[in-house]
């Protein structure tokens, strides 16, 4: 078992497959990149393996494949087959913006995938067209259809700003009820990558929005990033509040990048290199980093203390 300095069990792992997007989100990585990394630095699906399979091993349970876009890389189904054959009881799912979904969501959920959580962050063609800087609306909700149809398990993600679309909270509410699907309100993480200016809209915010239309009570928490809250009529919706001061106390995760590093906090720029152990196939120094990235987690962000991280979401997988 995973255990880090603040008594946490670290059973889940973030696995951002690609910094690279389709999207540009203003939110995340409005302006291109100037240099996307060389093929050859990024890890092989097998490299991939070699460590999650050690992370199992030592009682990772839950693993979520992210980006950048996961599904602009090649052949993801055949790396989700891989991790499905190795353990069947593992919590497989994927964070998108669900533009591929539609083509991929079948081959997707037949490789083993079980779960898929969709941004999306308007129900208006204009405002999406704003927020991506794409015009991709109809792409995602195609997409979210036929990843229900396929039978996975979706939620979807919503990262709510001031003036942009917090108008439209009970709208998206309203819209995830219809579908039958969670909906989780994110507030904003101030990032020096994103589009400056963006304004966040805090939880209290959001539920007095909500508030307007429906009357609900929050859920016990568990071990997940969101408090869940639930409508008189049974509907769950969800809240992440990373500005929140307990929300790290339950924190359980760590994050592998593309280029190989592990990450033992999304606010933190701190990193540990595993490629070169894994290109050389030394699992003994593969498990020892593993394990110091563990014990060097820190107990909690700076999000909370109002500062600005310069950690990329893209490469971080979020
Ligand atoms: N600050 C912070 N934000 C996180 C963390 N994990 C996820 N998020 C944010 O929460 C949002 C939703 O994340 P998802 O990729 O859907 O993953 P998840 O919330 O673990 O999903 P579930 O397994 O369905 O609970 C994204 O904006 C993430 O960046 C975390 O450990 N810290
Ligand atoms: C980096 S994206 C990667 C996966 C996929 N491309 C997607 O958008 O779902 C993962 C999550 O991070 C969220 N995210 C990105 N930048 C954020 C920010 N500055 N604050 C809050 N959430 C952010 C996105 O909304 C998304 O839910
Ligand atoms: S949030 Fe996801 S879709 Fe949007 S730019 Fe970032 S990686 Fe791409
Ligand atoms: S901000 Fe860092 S410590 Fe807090 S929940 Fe996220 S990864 Fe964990």
């Amino acid at each position: 078992m995973l255990k880090d300095g603040f008594d946490r069990v670290i059973d889940y792992i973030r696995v951002s497959v690609t910094s690279r997007c389709n999207f540009r989100c203003i939110y995340c990585m409005p302006n291109t990149p100037f240099e996307w990394q060389p093929h050859e630095d990024v890890l092989s699906y097998e490299e991939m393996f070699e460590f999650l399979r050690l992370a199992i091993d030592e009682g990772v349970k839950k693993i979520r494949i992210t980006g950048g876009e996961p599904l602009v890389r090649k052949e993801l189904e055949v790396f989700i087959k891989v991790l499905s054959k190795y353990n069947k009881n593992l919590d497989l799912a994927l964070t998108t913006n669900g533009y591929f979904l539609k083509e991929k969501a079948k081959i997707l959920k037949e490789a083993g995938l079980k779960r898929v959580n969709i941004s999306l962050d308007t129900l208006k063609k204009d405002v999406a067209k704003k927020i991506v800087q794409k015009d991709v609306l109809e792409k995602v909700l195609e997409g979210i259809d036929e990843a229900i149809k396929v039978g996975l398990k979706v939620k979807l993600n919503c990262v709510v700003m001031k003036g942009i679309n917090d108008n439209e909270i009970t709208d998206l509410l309203d819209y995830a009820k219809d579908k039958g699907v969670i909906i989780r309100f994110i507030e904003f993480m101030e990032n020096e990558r994103a589009y400056p200016g963006i304004k966040r809209v805090d939880s209290k915010e959001i539920l007095e929005e909500i508030s307007t239309k429906y009357n609900f009570k929050e859920l016990k928490k568990e071990n997940e990033a969101s408090k869940y809250y639930k409508l008189d009529d049974g509907y769950v919706f969800g809240i992440i509040e990373p500005h929140s001061e307990d929300f790290c106390k339950s924190c359980n995760r760590i994050r592998l990048t593309a280029e190989g590093y592990l990450i033992p906090c999304l606010f933190f720029t701190e990193s540990y290199n595993i490629k070169e152990a894994l290109r050389k196939k030394d699992i003994k120094k593969a498990a020892e980093i593993l394990r110091d990235v563990v014990r060097n987690k820190p107990e909690k962000n700076d999000w909370q203390e109002e500062k600005i991280s310069d950690r990329a979401f893209w490469e971080t997988g979020g």
